[in-house]
Formats: structure tokens, C-alpha cells, sequence
């Protein structure tokens, strides 16, 4: 898998040398690139096809689903009228281009595994559903994978413009982190898999930058009993909202909580707070299943840009930032953030 990620992070190192149009697409084509691989086996090339605008039109989705979901959540209707008309069909189409997509993928890849078998730690994720007939209804298979394909994409993609952009507002991190994977991999050895849990201080410039600015700003539940929390209870059946973001402010857990301290992640840190108070890949049984994944993801690229890149960013806080939230993260226009090349 980690091949996967180095052999992809290296043409994005050719994206950040040349201009590009807005760096949330950027790492949003990186990431979807490294899906298709690992996960359904066959390259997309994003990265180097801009003529293809589907991250462009997965930001689009974003918007319409959230113009109809949140109001629909607020006033308890099954869509918003004025929403739904206005964008309705726009939104139906792109889910529609999608599930076609997801479809044409499992059908390609039924038929190359038909010609072309596979076995063990070759088969991807869709190879190993495809392979196990027993348990995946041929109808979900595809259903599945584009679940996986919206959890991944997005996601990752903005918590890496995230981190990039506050590793150019913090010049002495950003020098930490580079210094660490100069000691630790070197400026062109390859990156293997066991230089990863080697990039500590990079974990954790990583993990505090998904406190500061998490990806899924906040995750919804439907209560099926009541639930007591101190003197209030939430009854059966409402719908419940966790703010991720409120919580990774909240200064009880996180002191000067606007301060960008990847320190916070040391060890003996980690001890002295609850558990559940940082929720950026969320708890409990329904939690991020791709937490490791996207960890290592975002290792690779951090460790692989910043050895040949310097990164700078105008903003002095994060409070400069004007922040969009919706199902996942980003800033309402382009962020300011910029690579430019060591000697
Ligand atoms: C930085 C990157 C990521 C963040 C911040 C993130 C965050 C989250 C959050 C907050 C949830 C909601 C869980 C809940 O409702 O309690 C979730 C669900 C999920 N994530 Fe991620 N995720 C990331 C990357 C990924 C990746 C790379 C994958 C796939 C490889 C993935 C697959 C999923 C799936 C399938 C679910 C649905 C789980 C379920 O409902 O049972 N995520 N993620």
C-alpha cells in the first residue's frame, strides 16, 4: 500500500511545481488517485487529467446534499422546496454520474479478475468483495465502494491542505518536521513503510492539525432510546449533531485551544485528557474505519512534499481563515497557501 502512496505523491510533487488551480483539488486528485489503486485496482490519473472534474463536482454534491439535509434537519421536512428546485436536479445527476461510476468500476474489475486472477495481499478492497460472493450481494458491492470512495476523497484531501497550510503560517514546526524526516529517510531515499512510525513529531503535526481544522467538522446520530447526560435527557428519536470543531476549541480540554502545539499528541498528554475529546475520526463502533489509512496517507505526502518543498501562507491565525463546513471542511474560497522549492 505504501508504494501505492509514494509512487502517487511523487507525480504530485510535478502538480505543486507547476500552477494549479485551487489546492483543496489538489490533494482531493491526489487522494482519489491513491483510492482507485489500493482500492479498486486500476489507475484514475486525476492528477494529471485536469479535464476530468470530478473532485470539482464531489465539492458540488457536498453543497447541494448540505443545502437540503440542513434544513431538512432543522425543520423536521423530508426536503427543502426551494433547494431541491433549485439545485435538485443538478444534484441528482452528479449522484447519479457517481453510482455509474462505482458501477462501470466493480463491472471492470469483475472482468479483469475473470481474465486475470488474483490472489492474497494482491487483491484490493473491491477484488476481496468481488472474491467473496458469499458475503457481498453483487447489488451492495457497488453501493459499498462508493461510500468508501466519498469517505476517503474529501476528506483526506482537506486535512492535508490543512496541515500544509499550517505548517507555512509556523515556519519553526515546519523546520521540526523537515529535520525529522531528513534524520529519519533522507532527501531521496525512497520512503519504505518502516520509516513510518519512525516520523513521530510528523504524526503528531498531522494529528494537531486535525484537532485545529478536522476534515468532518461534526458527525450525526438517531437516538433509538433516551440518553441522559447530566441533568438533560434526549429523547428517543431525535436527531443529534456532535460539533467536532466546538469540541476541539473547547478550552476545559484543550488550553489556548487556537494555538497550533503538536505537543499536545505527546504521550503523556494524550493521558491527561478523555478519550472522547478528540473526535476527528469520531468514536465508538460507527467510527472512521479508514483512520489508519488516511494516517498513512498523509505521512507519506507530508514526508515526500516537504523535503523539496518550502511551504509559506500569509495567515497569522486560524481565525483569518473563512471556514466552510458542511458534510466535511474547507475554506469558502482558495486558501492561502504556497510551495516553493528547495535548492
Ligand atoms: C483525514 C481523513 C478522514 C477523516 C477526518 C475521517 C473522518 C470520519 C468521520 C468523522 C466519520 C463519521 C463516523 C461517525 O459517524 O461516527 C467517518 C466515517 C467513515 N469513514 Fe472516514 N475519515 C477520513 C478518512 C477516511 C478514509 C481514507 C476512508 C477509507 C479508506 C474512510 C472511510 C470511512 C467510512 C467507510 C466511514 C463510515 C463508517 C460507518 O458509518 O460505519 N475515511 N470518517
Amino acid at each position: 500500500m505504501c508504494i501505492t502512496f509514494i509512487v502517487i505523491a511523487n507525480v504530485l510533487l510535478d502538480v505543486l511545481r507547476n500552477d494549479y488551480e485551487d489546492l483543496f483539488s489538489v490533494f482531493g486528485r491526489y487522494t482519489f488517485d491513491t483510492f482507485c489503486d489500493i482500492f479498486v485496482g486500476k489507475s484514475c490519473n486525476l492528477q494529471t487529467d485536469l479535464s476530468n472534474r470530478l473532485i470539482e463536482e464531489l465539492d458540488a454534491l457536498q453543497k447541494y446534499m448540505a443545502e437540503n439535509s440542513v434544513v431538512a434537519f432543522m425543520f423536521g421536512f423530508p426536503l427543502d422546496l426551494k433547494a431541491l428546485l433549485t439545485n435538485g436536479w443538478s444534484m441528482l445527476s452528479l449522484l447519479n454520474k457517481l453510482r455509474k461510476l462505482s458501477s462501470s468500476m466493480t463491472a471492470f474489475r469483475r472482468k479483469e479478475l475473470q481474465e486475470y486472477p488474483v490472489v492474497g495481499s494482491q487483491l484490493s478492497f473491491l477484488d476481496a468483495m468481488i472474491s467473496r460472493g458469499d458475503l457481498f450481494h453483487p447489488s451492495i458491492i457497488s453501493k459499498e465502494l462508493l461510500i468508501f470512495l466519498l469517505a476517503a476523497t474529501d476528506t483526506t484531501g482537506n486535512g492535508l491542505t490543512f496541515t500544509f497550510t499550517l505548517l507555512g503560517m509556523h515556519p519553526e514546526i515546519q523546520k521540526k518536521v523537515y529535520e525529522e524526516v531528513i534524520t529519519e529517510i533522507g532527501r531521496d531515499t525512497p520512503i519504505e513503510t518502516h520509516h513510518l512510525p519512525k516520523l513521530k513529531y510528523t504524526e503528531r503535526v498531522i494529528s494537531e492539525s486535525l484537532r485545529l481544522l478536522p476534515p468532518v467538522p461534526l458527525v450525526a446520530r438517531y437516538l433509538n432510546k433516551d440518553i441522559q447526560i447530566g441533568d438533560k435527557t434526549f429523547p428517543k428519536g431525535a436527531n443529534v449533531i456532535l460539533y467536532t470543531h466546538a469540541l476541539h476549541r473547547n478550552s476545559k480540554y484543550w488550553p489556548n485551544p487556537e494555538k497550533f502545539d503538536p505537543d499536545r499528541f505527546l504521550p503523556e498528554e494524550i493521558a491527561k485528557r478523555p478519550p472522547y475529546c478528540y473526535m476527528t475520526f469520531s468514536g465508538g463502533p460507527r467510527n472512521c474505519i479508514g483512520k489508519l489509512y488516511a494516517m498513512m496517507s498523509m505521512k507519506v505526502v507530508v514526508a515526500n512534499v516537504i523535503r523539496h518543498f518550502r511551504i509559506s501562507s500569509k495567515y497569522r491565525s486560524v481565525d483569518e481563515m473563512e471556514l466552510r463546513g458542511l458534510i466535511t471542511m474547507r475554506t469558502k474560497g482558495d486558501i492561502d497557501c504556497h510551495f516553493s522549492p528547495r535548492n
